[in-house]
């Protein structure tokens, strides 16, 4: 939260102060310059505006009028609230993954981004935004998301910071370390598939409608060892979704099982053809997926109709 207050009280800016003649010099504006994408809202959940476009300002506090004849030369403080800036983050792909999965890796090799990348769970804490450019200047951007956990849908690990990105995203695309993954040797070790299974669970946790958008998955660190067959494994297992359910303990059975435009085994490290053939995948699946049903029109309904409850309930509608 931070503490937004109207710099002046003897001769305050904006409206007020312009309407009456006002004594002493005007107060200057304080402005905060915000990424796109960002949504102010009061502390009490009223929503004060959004910033969607380049060049595009809010007012969150107006100045009080300065003392003047009109008020017996008696000055009012301006307004002054907490507020709450909200990213949330538009990009064309959205990378899910478990932390450690490559995530990073997969955007530093298919775009110019420069994100870090560590052998430790949590690198990412912040999304990175990479775009990716191919041969005939076409340009498609993709996220790369803070590792997503077990329990995130409950706000475990960076959950909602992690979730509430995915939502502004037009195309899923899951990562997966063939190697499977875990936490700490306190946390128990979860397969590849158990782990693309979990992130499954996790998204339809906290939103089912997550589940609605296309979705690729790319399966990492093909160049280690045992990886083919792990690899052909999944494959089948996501042709015979049905029967493998059953094996699968409830506490990571998601109700229904994304079903996925394309499984594609890459190396992040070592590049080479399946990072092509992904690349190749994320604009088809884009394109097919880009008319009326753009899941993004869907995302922006639902955002609006949020804020409206929101500012229905909570007070007098924003226009
Ligand atoms: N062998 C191998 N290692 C890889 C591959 N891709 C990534 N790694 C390694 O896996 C580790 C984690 O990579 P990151 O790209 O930081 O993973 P991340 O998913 O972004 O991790 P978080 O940000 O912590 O969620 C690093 O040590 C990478 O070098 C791959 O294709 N093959
Ligand atoms: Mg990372």
């Amino acid at each position: 939260m931070t503490k937004f207050r109207a710099k002046t009280i003897s001769a305050g800016h904006g409206e007020d102060s312009r309407k009456t003649k006002i004594v002493g010099n005007p107060g200057t504006d304080v402005k905060l310059d915000v990424p796109l994408g960002v949504t102010v809202y009061r502390e009490d959940g009223k929503v004060l505006g959004s910033i969607d476009n380049e060049g595009e300002t809010i007012i969150l506090a107006r100045g009080g009028p300065g003392g003047n004849k009109d008020n017996n030369f008696l000055g009012h403080f301006g307004q002054a609230h907490h507020v709450r800036l909200d990213l949330k983050l538009i990009a064309d792909i959205g990378l899910v993954g478990f932390p450690n999965a490559g995530k990073s890796s997969l955007l530093k090799a298919i775009s110019r981004a420069k994100p870090k990348i560590a052998n430790y769970p949590f690198t990412t804490i912040k999304p990175n935004k990479g775009v990716i450019q191919y041969d005939d200047h076409r340009q498609i951007s993709i996220a790369d998301l803070p590792g997503l956990i077990e329990g995130a849908h409950i706000n475990i690990g960076l959950g909602h910071k992690f979730l509430k990105h995915v939502e502004r995203t037009k195309l899923l695309l899951f990562i997966a370390d063939v190697q499977g993954f875990q936490l700490s040797p306190k946390h128990p070790k979860r397969s590849c598939l158990e782990t693309v299974l979990l992130l499954n669970k996790e998204l339809e946790l906290y939103d089912p409608e997550l589940l609605e958008k296309p979705a690729v998955l790319a399966i990492n660190k093909m160049d280690t060892e045992g990886a083919d067959q792990i690899f052909s494994n999944i494959q089948e297992s996501f042709q015979n979704m049905n029967k493998v359910m059953d094996s699968i303990p409830e506490e990571i059975r998601p109700e229904r099982v994304i079903s996925f435009e394309d499984i594609i085994g890459i190396s992040a490290l070592k590049g080479g053809e399946s990072l092509q053939k992904l690349k190749v995948s994320l604009r088809n699946r884009l394109d097919e997926f880009a008319d009326e049903n753009d899941p993004n029109i869907v995302d922006a309904t639902k955002v609006l109709k949020r804020n409206r409850a929101m500012i229905t309930e909570k007070g007098p509608k924003v226009t």
